[in-house]
């Protein structure tokens, strides 16, 4: 039966790799065979018309059970033609009215008379499915919840949308506004008016496009600049020694100069207000100078520390800070010769420690580092020269404690302050023993340490306890600046707060967290069942946005997830699902042997064939890894990317670079919260918190919004809210302060309702249809694959896990308890629980657990066909439960449609009937909350 409906999706790509296993040169040919055979399998085909035909081999001698994989999709099974064309969103969020496609469920739903809102509780975290089926209540009240294992069982699964009403809209009396941009440049002042140097005001304006300065910028940079060194005093010292014959000489007899030692600089203020110009600019500034000192090169060592949370920041970072340093040296207001001694270096995990040692032994007047690499350093590389350090930043600072960075931060401060006071030492006596050294001229400028953050709180303050010295505080507004100006804290209090290890920060209403006034956002309270379609909807209507007469400038979007499971799995299910005719038939596990491996395989023992396996999933698992861009049918034109802490540091890296660079395709970034902090994205339209972060709260929050609005530009924040925490929205919004006084911090409510008719077009309720067939695609991706299936049930794993991970305050919104697992699964493309969840979601003993403990769970749940070490276990029978599940889902939408047509009237809508508002999740369940 041909329905008219037409392909309309864009192609699917392999993904782009960053690298390929190299071809296998040299060694034995059966060497050769097996890497080539392995290398094969690495890059497979996404799609197979038919499954390929098992090897007479395994025919003749059928392996012993357990089944590892599924059996091809019956063909003789009636499927149901599927949607296989979702109508492009304009710019308005409305399908075209001529693309809407038409299916038999669709054409159903067209029809359809508005749904009466139900009686019946809603669908939601906290309620039990909805009562109301077609094949009436009584079966899910008294139908016992089925086993998921065995052939005989059927496979139960839910359709997504029940006669109860989506959530609506609340009418709320405050008022969701966009303000003026908060942390734009202000017209009122320049960076020349401020003390910049006019060199550096030039290559701001011309290859940075900075011309004024923002808030913070201003506020701060008058101060951080006040305190230059003092060249002439040293030119000229060394002018008087100019007839020395031996110029080292001179320069070991350099005078001692008497500077006034710079306070140290408390930063805080907004997410892409510029902070990192603020503390960059005043050590350029510093440093720059000393270019003109004929004897100052390198092997001076280092001068400036710049320690970021994360390798991504500390390379941004480093990006931000070689732009600048490429600025050019000529036309200085004084004509003396500057020397390009200048330079930086980035010292980060991941990266080769001799690679860094050899960079050290050169000289790196600027460090941009990760906590730990920098330690590493400072106790095992004897030729890091730091003992000159006259800056210590620690940017985002409120990241360096979450992450469990205070120790390390103390270790630093200690080790520069050791080799300080080793080198002055050496200095000042022992000439006759050891070889003598150039003498430093600014020992008395001493160390000024910046320590900057967007957010304030307990954590941050005690670090800035241990790191700072009498801190001036800086913030973005004027009324703060006069009470940090003169001196944050009288020396008694100062004395006192030095004592008890803590610097408090004058208490305003910026002691809250404070978005950017600019940043539009909105939360969408969505049934946990209908997440998945909802995130694919608002995502599709997201990317539809025209960017035209825009060159390069593609919509890109963040995506935050709560585990680094769950950013693999959508970024691979997103990326990869296909849709209608298109979609993935069953994987044959088993590929035909190939030709040159014929002989050998003749003999190939079990033991052979094991390791064969775990050769190829090692190969698939490399080029996974590597693999940094997806294309989506989903979502037209759209690069997929994702990033979290897992990956290996190239990819990381690559991925990041992929995400942000111009382009004119919209681009999506799946992250966990490793992109919350600092990121500088250029672009970025909007971020969707898909799941609310589970650490860190309304603190959280404000950085990950943050990285959208930056700079004075415009975005949209959108948070997924179940219907069981809607009561986060308030708590959140009052933890929030706004930018201007006087304001509060408000997200608008958008209803799911609009979010799926924007993403998947249509009449009426033709958007149901649609997100059903969008779902089903997704669960068929799951199915189609063993890995698939293993990479939901470990994301959503780890959903749970993480959830209960929410700090006790936030408990009231985040109980696991409210969570419906079966409907649960349903965002996770899964049509049940996995069984193996009553391990996995006790998760802050099971993750603290021993791994001697975690062996032995391991051990216990071995055979389980839940557990994601033996996950093959029984797929062929859920492969075959789910073509006939399936079939059979189809069979009910399409008799709902006959029933509403039949009538010659237009009937109530209930979508599907019997079986799919039955769930079997309730087991699971229970096993949770034991
Ligand atoms: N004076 C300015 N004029 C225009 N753009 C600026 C100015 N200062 C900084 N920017 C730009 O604003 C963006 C945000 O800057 P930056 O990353 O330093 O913000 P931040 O305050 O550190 O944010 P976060 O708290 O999120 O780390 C950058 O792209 C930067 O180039």
């Amino acid at each position: 039966m041909d329905d008219g409906i037409e392909l309309n999706f864009a192609p699917v790509s392999g993904g782009v790799a960053v690298r390929r296993p190299a071809a296998p040169k040299g060694g034995r040919w059966t060497d050769r065979a097996k890497a080539k055979r392995a290398a094969k399998h690495t890059v497979k085909p996404q799609t197979r018309s038919q499954p390929v035909p098992a090897p007479p081999r395994r025919q003749d001698a059928p392996r012993p059970a357990p089944v590892s994989r599924p059996a091809p999709p019956p063909v003789t099974a009636p499927r149901p033609r599927p949607v296989t064309h979702l109508p492009n969103v304009d710019p308005k969020g409305k399908a075209k009215a001529d693309e809407a496609p038409i299916s038999p469920a669709r054409s159903a739903r067209a029809t359809h008379a508005p749904r009466q809102a139900s009686p019946a509780p809603t669908s939601s975290r906290h309620n039990a499915p909805p009562p109301v089926t077609a094949a009436g209540p009584s079966r899910l009240a008294s139908a016992p919840a089925p086993k998921p294992k065995g052939p005989a069982a059927p496979q139960i699964i839910s359709s997504l949308f029940s006669s109860n009403p989506l959530p609506k809209v609340v009418k709320s009396d405050h008022t969701h506004v966009v303000g003026a941009p908060s942390n734009a440049p202000l017209d009122t002042s320049t960076f020349a008016g401020l003390g910049l140097d006019p060199l550096l005001v030039r290559h701001l304006k011309g290859k940075m496009s900075v011309e004024k300065p923002t808030g913070i910028q201003r506020s701060a940079l008058p101060h951080m600049l006040s305190t230059p060194l003092d060249i002439n005093a040293t030119a000229t010292a060394h002018a008087d020694d100019e007839d020395d014959e031996d110029d080292y000489e001179s320069r070991t007899a350099a005078p001692t100069i008497k500077l006034e030692p710079p306070r140290d600089v408390f930063i805080q203020s907004q997410t892409g207000s510029g902070k990192t110009l603020t503390y960059l600019l005043p050590i350029i500034q510093t440093l720059l100078p000393l270019s003109r000192l004929s004897y100052i090169d390198r092997s001076v060592g280092t001068l400036a520390i710049v320690l970021a949370p994360t390798r991504e920041l500390a390379q941004q970072i480093s990006k931000v800070l070689e732009q600048i340093l490429s600025m050019s040296l000529a036309g200085a207001s004084d004509e003396s010769h500057m020397t390009r001694w200048l330079v930086s270096g980035l010292l980060t995990g991941g990266a080769t420690r001799n690679h860094d040692k050899a960079r050290l032994r050169k000289g790196v007047p600027i460090i941009v580092s990760t906590p730990g690499r920098l330690l590493d350093h400072l106790q095992n590389t004897a030729s890091f020269k730091c003992a000159k350090t006259m800056f210590l930043v620690l940017d985002e600072a409120d990241r360096l404690m979450d992450l469990g960075f205070e120790e390390t931060v103390q270790g630093i401060i200690k080790a520069l302050d050791g080799r300080r006071r080793i080198e002055m030492a050496a200095e000042n006596g022992g000439e006759d023993e050891v070889a003598p050294i150039m003498k430093w001229p600014y020992w008395s400028r001493g160390r000024q340490t910046v320590l900057c953050s967007a957010t304030v709180d307990a954590k941050v303050e005690r670090l800035a306890g241990v790191a700072l010295k009498d801190p001036i505080v800086f913030r973005a507004d004027e009324q703060d600046q006069k009470a940090a100006k003169p001196k944050a804290v009288d020396k008694d209090v100062a004395a006192a707060l030095q004592e008890a290890n803590a610097v408090t920060l004058p208490q305003t209403a910026e002691d809250k967290f404070t978005p950017p006034s600019q940043l539009s956002q909105k939360y969408v309270v969505v049934p946990t069942k209908l997440r998945l379609v909802a995130l694919v909807a608002l995502l599709r209507s997201l990317v539809s946005v025209s960017t035209k007469g825009k060159e390069n400038e593609g919509t890109k979007i963040i995506v935050f997830l709560s585990s680094t499971d769950a950013v693999d799995f959508h970024w691979k299910l997103l990326g990869r699902v296909q849709m209608g005719e298109q979609a993935q038939p069953v994987e044959d596990e088993d590929e035909p042997e190939d030709e040159d491996g014929g002989a050998e395989s003749a003999d190939e023992t079990e033991g052979d064939a094991t390791s064969r396996k775990k050769r190829k999933e090692k190969a698939t698992k490399s080029a996974e890894e590597d693999t940094v861009s997806l294309k989506s049918a989903l979502f037209q034109s759209t690069n997929i990317h994702r990033l979290h802490g897992s990956l290996p540091l190239r990819t990381r890296m690559a991925s990041l670079a992929a995400f942000a660079a111009p382009s004119e395709s919209p681009s999506i970034l799946f992250a966990t919260s490793v992109a919350s902090r600092g990121l500088d994205l250029p672009l970025v339209r909007a971020v969707v918190q898909y799941d609310l972060p589970t650490e860190g709260g309304a603190n959280e929050y404000v950085h990950r919004v943050g990285r959208t609005a930056r700079a004075g530009k415009g975005g949209e924040a959108w948070a997924f809210v179940g219907p069981s925490e809607v009561e986060w929205v308030a708590w959140a919004e009052g933890k929030m302060g706004a930018a201007e006084s006087g304001k509060k911090v408000r997200l608008g409510q958008e209803g799911v309702e609009a979010v799926l008719k924007r993403g998947f077009g249509g009449k009426g309720y033709e958007y149901e249809a649609r997100a059903t067939e969008v779902q089903l695609a997704l669960e068929r991706w799951v199915l189609a694959d063993s890995q698939n299936a293993s990479l939901a049930r470990k994301a959503y794993s780890s959903f749970v896990r993480a959830y209960s991970t929410h700090p006790l305050e936030e408990k009231k919104f985040f109980h696991p308890k409210s969570l419906h697992l079966g409907h649960l699964a349903k965002c996770f493309a899964l049509r049940e629980a996995p069984g193996a969840l009553a391990a996995s979601s006790k998760p802050a003993k099971a993750a603290k657990g021993t791994n001697a403990a975690s062996k032995k769970r391991k051990r216990t749940t071995q055979g389980s066909d839940a557990d994601d070490d033996d996950e093959d276990v029984g797929r062929g029978k859920e492969s075959t439960a789910r073509n006939e599940t399936e079939r059979r889902m189809y069979e009910a939408v399409r008799k709902a449609g006959r029933a509403i047509r039949s009538g010659g009237k237009l009937g109530e809508f209930r979508s599907g009937g019997g079986e799919f508002q039955v769930f079997g999740a309730n087991d699971v369940e229970r096993m949770a909350r034991r």
